[in-house]
């Protein structure tokens, strides 16, 4: 029961460097699915998926392209050679960007003679609050109504999954159905600080839900021993209290 929820949970190496990655991985070899994000792509580049495929860890690479259809497909289709589980897009995109990412990526992974990784869209950043929607953004939708859109964009646009706040999975469950994927951050257990996080519920009402998979990153890298913290959420999971 506990392995299961350990490997539902994806942690993020929110890192500057390829040594402080190796340090948290070290840290927590039991958390068995890492994110790539930005700021350690940008720093470290491909050889930190070298690092996790030695490791045998599974790859969520998240570098959320939002560009024209020929430069999302590029960069898709270089992606599929990396031989990673998940890549994230973004789905205001569009339509024609994310269908011919989700068809670049396979081209990629056919390429290099690797699995093909699921594409999946951030249909509205879990930073940003329903005000920040309505007033900076300019979105009349309601929130819900909006990331429902953007999820069902993706869908018809043949991706695999979306990323949601755990606070719109629940619907976005049952209008996508239980083969698409819903990867959730914004997650917070009630003893960790907010942050920058908007819409965040804690890790056992996000996986009830609907989430397929949580992203928790500074409830565990940060706290004083991430692997006390990673045991303390899946208990919490296991027997919410
Ligand atoms: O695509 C993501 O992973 C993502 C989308 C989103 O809407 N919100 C969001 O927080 N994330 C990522 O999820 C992680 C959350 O980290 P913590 O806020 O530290 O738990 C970060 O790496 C973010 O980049």
């Amino acid at each position: 029961m506990m392995a299961n929820v350990a490997e539902r949970i994806i942690v993020p190496l929110d890192v500057p460097t390829m040594e402080d990655a190796i340090a948290l991985l070290d840290a927590i070899p039991e958390v068995t699915f890492w994110k790539v994000g930005l700021e350690l792509f940008v720093s470290a580049g491909p050889a930190i998926l070298e690092q996790l495929k030695q490791r045998q860890k599974r790859i969520f690479l998240d570098l959320k392209f939002h560009d024209i259809p020929n430069t999302m497909a590029g960069a898709c289709r270089a992606a599929g050679r990396h031989g990673v589980d998940l890549v994230t897009v973004h789905a205001p995109a569009g339509g024609a960007a994310l269908k011919a990412a989700q068809i670049a990526a396979l081209e990629g992974a056919a390429q290099a003679d690797c699995p093909p990784p699921t594409l999946i869209a951030v249909t509205l950043l879990t930073s940003i609050s329903n005000r920040d929607l309505a007033y900076e953004l300019k979105v009349s939708l309601e929130l819900t109504d909006y990331a429902t859109q953007m999820a069902l964009l993706a869908q018809d646009s043949g991706l695999g999954g979306i990323v949601c706040s755990p606070q719109e999975a629940n619907e976005l469950r049952r209008i996508c159905g239980d083969d698409f994927l819903l990867i959730c951050p914004g997650v917070r257990p009630t003893w960790a600080a907010m942050g920058d996080q908007q819409r965040a519920m804690t890790p056992a009402q996000a996986m009830a839900a609907g989430a397929s998979y949580l992203v928790i990153g500074r409830p565990i890298t940060q706290a004083p021993d991430p692997a006390v913290a990673l045991q303390k959420i899946c208990d919490e999971i296991v027997a919410p209290g």
